[in-house]
């Protein structure tokens, strides 16, 4: 219904839609004007009443269009006329190339004509427009989250000169962390340690090409020779060492140690330094003033020096500062060690000592003038400006990236502690297997066969204290903590097969055996009643205990128990309420009311069971509504031989 108003021109956005001129293909046009609606009316009208009305009209545009935007308004609670005054260029954008989509299904569904289109097309068809709906709603949820990341990327969370985190304790756990592998996620190629490692591979890339050309441009000295002997072993070593990481599964051992420790922050960056300037020493070590512009030799050792230096934007976890101090000192070195005054100077004083100078003082003025001195410092300090400007913005993305991350810990450390919470409050209002099942249906109940039930009411817990002493406060204050004893005894695992159903008043009420996958791991098939008579008994105990902190007074607890048949549901959608109904519920509820004050009644079908373990008496006789007199029966303890 809003998708024609969305892709008219702006002004007409808030005007009733123009009817499209009657085609035969055409949908049909909208034929309700816009009016304000809820989420829910959205919603309701865009899967329910829409397609009720025409299901043909329905299968168009109008449908595709209003579910997303039902959807989208579902997401954010919006109302339609929130997204027609607050526009987002990117939804309209892949909204319309959509109704272009649609037009050719219209049309390729007309093209069937009276043949019926065959099911592959028509699914994949269908698929590919659930594909496309769906990347319109992501689209639109990014567009609408940018706000937010405006935000970030304008003032991100770190200083501007230093680039060093605002927050000093988040500045420690970078450098704690930034390149270290993180065991809280699983790694993939972009984790830490992988960049790393990375890092080491490029340096010794660029450190073998830069190498193998000094050895076919240059001739060899000893300096040089030794300096490539020592960084050929540092580089071999380093390689080793992230390869022994890479391979191995458990942190431990001799490598790992090392390599732990050469990666904490400062050791990391003497490496860090060393590794990424060895290519720039490299060339360095190879200058002479025989280099010459007339052989190539003098700009091959420019290009290799410049070379070397980009290669200082590598080690993206390394502070900028230092690399860009370290590349403007190559630069600098560069520049003064090719300028034309140098080797001039150099050239008199070897052409004063002896003659055998390779090129003389004419040669070498004549090799300068090729060689432009002026256009190598301006490229010289462009490029340093490139290294400076990328060293930053490198090391920014990485620290953001860092704080990313910590950030998405931390909500999925909240996420799942909300996540706790909420199950630990769920399994506390209903039975853990249920709420397993809650969870994924929405509804629950269930048909169980020979539960345990079990009413305990304090007969006497008014006489203790006066409802209107204090507003029922300390009534509730002392209910509280008795109840919270009883619960108590049901954390222990010999009343695993009990779960407690509900407090009434002063009436405690629980029952055993609801839940199946327990019950089949019971030994015995009447383990759960022989479990809740324990419990019972246990109940007994605490009162007892209970009475012993109350001054001159006695608590007195009545139990009746009973088992038979019930059925056990959640009842509502919210505020959820467990409990289980039928004949066995009704006739524990009277074994109880009916019982003796300090005594367990027990029906007769249940004394049958129970006689296997414990002594009961016959009380004989008790009247219980709807099922006239009763056999019942109380305890009088635990068979010794048991
Ligand atoms: N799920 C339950 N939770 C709490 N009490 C229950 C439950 N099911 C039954 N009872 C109690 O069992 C007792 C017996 O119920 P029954 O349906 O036999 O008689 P009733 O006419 O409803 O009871 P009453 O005469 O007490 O009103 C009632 O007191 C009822 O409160």
């Amino acid at each position: 219904m809003f998708t024609s108003t969305i892709n008219t021109a702006p002004p007409m956005l808030t005007q009733a839609p123009v009817p499209p001129p009657p085609t035969p293909n055409a949908p049909s046009p909208p034929d309700t004007p816009i009016t304000p609606q809820t989420p829910r009316d959205v919603l309701h009208n865009s899967w329910g009443s829409v397609s009720e009305k025409d299901p043909r009209k329905d299968s168009g545009i109008r449908s595709r269009r209003s579910s997303i935007q039902a959807q989208l308004f579902a997401i954010n609670g919006m109302s339609p006329g929130d997204l027609l005054t607050h526009r987002v260029s990117g939804y309209y954008t892949s909204s319309q190339s959509s109704v272009v989509d649609h037009k050719f299904v219209d049309m390729g569904e007309s093209g069937c004509g009276a043949e019926p289109c065959s099911i592959p097309l028509n699914e994949s068809l269908t698929r590919f427009h659930q594909l496309r709906k769906q990347s319109d709603l992501q689209l639109i949820k990014c567009m609408q989250q940018a706000e937010n990341h405006r935000q970030y990327i304008e003032a991100p969370p770190l200083s501007h000169t230093t680039l060093f985190f605002v927050d000093d304790e988040l500045e420690k756990q970078y450098r704690q962390q930034a390149h270290k592998p993180r065991h809280d996620s699983p790694p993939t190629l972009v984790s830490t340690h992988f960049n790393t490692y990375f890092d080491i591979l490029v340096s010794a890339l660029v450190y073998i090409v830069v190498t193998i050309s000094l050895f076919m441009l240059f001739q060899y000295t000893l300096g040089w020779l030794v300096l490539c002997l020592v960084s050929t072993c540092w580089h071999l070593l380093l390689l080793v060492l992230c390869s022994s990481q890479v391979m191995r599964r458990e942190n431990t051992g001799t490598s790992s140690q090392i390599y732990a420790k050469l990666t904490r922050w400062h050791p990391w960056h003497i490496c860090g330094a060393s590794i990424i300037c060895l290519p720039l020493a490299a060339v360095m070590s190879n200058f002479s003033c025989s280099l010459s512009d007339l052989d190539g030799t003098k700009t091959f050792f420019c290009y290799l020096t410049f070379v070397s230096s980009i290669h200082l934007c590598n080690f993206t976890q390394l502070n900028c500062w230092m690399k860009n101090i370290l590349a403007t000192i190559g630069i600098v070195i560069l520049l003064v060690l090719v300028s034309p005054s140098l080797c001039l100077q150099a050239s008199h004083m070897n052409d004063n000592r002896n003659n055998s100078t390779l090129y003389s003082a004419g040669e070498m003025s004549e090799s300068l003038a090729h060689f432009s001195y002026q256009e190598l410092v301006v490229a010289s300090v462009l490029l340093v400006l490139l290294v400076w400007f990328l060293n930053r913005e490198f090391e920014i993305s990485y620290r953001l990236s860092f704080h990313g991350s910590v950030m998405a810990m931390k909500d999925k450390v909240q996420v799942q502690t909300m996540k706790n919470q909420a199950d630990w409050l769920l399994n506390n209002i209903i039975p853990r297997h249920v709420a397993d099942s809650i969870k994924t249906t929405a509804k629950y109940s269930e048909n169980h066969k020979d539960v345990a039930v079990m009413f305990a009411s304090i007969v006497n817990f008014n006489e203790l204290y006066d409802e209107d002493y204090l507003g029922g406060k300390e009534y509730l204050r002392v209910l509280n903590e008795l109840v919270a004893d009883i619960d108590e005894l049901l954390l222990r695992p010999e009343f695993k097969n009990i779960e407690k159903i509900k407090t009434i008043g002063s009436t405690y009420m629980a029952a055993s055996g609801l839940d199946a996958k327990v019950r089949q791991s019971n030994t015995d098939a009447h383990q759960h009643i022989f479990e809740l008579m324990e419990f019972a008994l246990a109940m007994q105990k605490v009162i007892e205990d209970f009475n012993q902190d109350l001054i001159e007074f006695n608590l007195i607890i009545r139990i009746g128990l009973n088992f038979g048949d019930v059925t056990a549901g959640v009842i509502g959608t919210t505020k959820l309420y467990y409990d289980i109904w039928g004949d066995a519920v009704n006739i524990a509820s009277r074994m109880d009311s009916t019982g003796v004050p300090g005594r367990i009644q027990v029906s007769n079908r249940c004394a049958v069971v129970l006689n296997r373990r414990y002594e009961l008496e016959r009380r004989g006789q008790v009247f219980v509504k709807g099922k006239d007199n009763m056999d019942v029966f109380l305890l009088k303890g635990r068979r010794e031989d048991t």
